[in-house]
């Protein structure tokens, strides 16, 4: 059975432009279905409903149509068990490290020692033991999007949701969390879906690579990646992979993204 399930799943928008409102379909039609423990990368245009499609997942979004199924039951409300790690980390500036990632379980109503202790063991895990009682703001970005997972994590979620975390970083920076992250995966065995712009990381992170078509967007192709880990991002065995997405991608990315506009449902 399939850990997370997205059946038929389509969202409208109403958008105001001037003095007219347009309904925007910004997804349409989307089945996928994630095993537990895949790490499940989606690719596709800007501006063809990724981050739409993953609120509508993690239960931030309703969709207009469909239905998101975790572990056979629907579910259609945000939940401890689905949690997102956002490409900003939207870490807490006033409080320590420790205390960040402490943060969901207190509100979870876990008691002090515990919940110190399980923080202690995630930041250990992502390598950031010496910075607990740091303040986010004296981290470098790789650091507080490590806190962020690291914060995700202690949540003990089914499924984690990742939306571009790596986009703000460096590329040195990211090299090095692309295989961080695939270390911790193995180790947690989570459920992971992870929104991405660039097509290497997809590969190197992906057991399946999900490439959308431009708005509205739907599944155009799932790539299995069959290969064996930890990647790294320069090994050139992932080159037929990424040759695969790219293909899949082409006739996918339109130069002005008000292109799209063609593609509404309608005027009122
Ligand atoms: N709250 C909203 N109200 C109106 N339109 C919206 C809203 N949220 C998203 N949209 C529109 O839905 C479409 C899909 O947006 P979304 O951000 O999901 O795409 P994306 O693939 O994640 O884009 P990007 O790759 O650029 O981050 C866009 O046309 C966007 O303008």
């Amino acid at each position: 059975m399939a850990k997370l399930e997205a059946r038929n799943i389509g969202k409208q928008f109403m958008a105001v432009q001037g003095s007219n409102t347009k309904l925007i379909t910004a997804v349409k039609g989307i089945n996928l279905s994630i095993e537990d423990g895949q790490f499940v990368c989606l690719v596709g245009p800007s501006g063809c409903g990724k981050t739409t499609f993953l609120n509508i997942l993690a239960g931030l979004d309703k969709p207009t149509e469909g239905e998101v199924i975790l572990d056979g039951h629907p579910v259609n409300e945000t939940g401890p068990d689905r949690v997102m790690v956002f490409q900003e980390n939207a870490l807490f500036p006033w409080l320590k490290v420790v205390d960040n990632v402490e943060f969901g379980l207190k509100m979870a109503g876990i008691e002090k020692s515990k919940r110190h202790e399980r923080a202690m063991h995630y930041l250990e895990m992502m390598q950031l033991t010496k910075f607990a009682d740091a303040y986010t703001y004296q981290l470098s970005g790789g650091m507080k999007q490590r806190v962020a997972i690291a914060r995700a994590l202690a949540i003990d979620p089914e499924v984690l949701l990742m939306d571009e975390p790596f986009a703000a970083l460096d590329s040195q920076t990211r090299d090095l969390l692309l295989v961080e992250l695939q270390l911790i995966w193995a180790r947690t065995k989570k459920t992971i879906a992870f929104i991405t712009h660039n097509i290497l990381e997809s590969v190197v992170l992906g057991d399946k690579v999900v490439v959308f078509t431009k708005r509205p967007g739907t599944v155009k192709k799932e790539i299995t990646v069959n290969y064996r880990r930890p990647r790294l991002p320069e090994d050139e065995n992932l080159q037929p992979y990424y040759r695969q997405v790219i293909d899949a991608m082409k006739g996918e990315i339109i130069s002005d993204k008000d292109d799209n506009d063609n593609n509404s449902d309608g005027v009122t």
